[in-house]
């Protein structure tokens, strides 16, 4: 085990919480939005534009195909846990953490946002439908599903370097779910 990947729907902090969580561990971060962003020149929307949003799913596979292996927080885009082969690949690599958060929290937070196309092309009752169906997925990613209704972005990134802590301290942590203590298992 080396990375720890941040999975959940858009708005619920992968992205904010990733940043604070490297800050706090040391350990370096990659947003996989912005990885992608400078691989192809372009921004999201641009992607979605040009070349369809299922290449942008391709692109997302290969990120997690070809990254190289180091110790690291990588904080996944929204979509990047609805493809059983990412959710392979994430959890064979690392520690994934979903980030819970409420449907009134998300849409707040990403209603007037730009630069997520899947907002900007769908109405709220939409969003909230692609939530519902996507929630099953981000929980059979996860190795920990972490609440974050109500609490501060230093208190969920706090909670996660505390569990990565715990679980590097364990002198028989190999990666992948089995080796889980049985406790924390999903
Ligand atoms: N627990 C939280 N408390 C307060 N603000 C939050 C929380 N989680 C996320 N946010 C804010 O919501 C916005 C969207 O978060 P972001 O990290 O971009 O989400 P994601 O990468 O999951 O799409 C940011 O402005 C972030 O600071
Ligand atoms: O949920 C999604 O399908 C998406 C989420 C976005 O990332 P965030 O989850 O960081 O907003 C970004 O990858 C793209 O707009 C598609
Ligand atoms: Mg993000």
């Amino acid at each position: 085990m080396n990375k720890v990947y941040l999975v959940g729907f858009m708005g619920c902090g992968k992205s904010a919480i990733g940043k604070r969580l490297s800050f706090y561990t040391k350990l370096p971060f990659y947003d996989m939005d912005h990885e992608i962003v400078q691989k192809t020149g372009m921004t999201i929307p641009q992607i979605f534009e040009t070349y369809g949003e299922e290449r942008f799913r391709d692109m997302e596979t290969e990120f997690l195909q070809t990254f190289r292996d180091e110790m690291c927080i990588i904080a996944t885009g929204g979509g990047v846990a609805m493809r059983k082969e990412n959710r392979k690949l994430m959890r064979e690599s690392g520690l994934v953490f979903f980030l819970d958060a409420p449907f009134r929290d998300i849409w707040r937070r990403i209603a007037t946002d730009k630069n997520r196309p899947i907002v900007q092309r769908s109405t709220r009752s939409e969003v909230e439908k692609l939530y519902q169906k996507r929630y099953n997925a981000y929980k059979e990613s996860a190795h920990f599903v972490v609440l974050t209704r109500q609490r501060s972005l230093s208190k969920v990134t706090e909670y996660i370097a505390f569990q990565m802590e715990r679980l590097s301290g364990k002198p028989d942590f190999q990666p992948g779910p089995r080796s889980m203590p049985r406790s924390t298992q999903k």
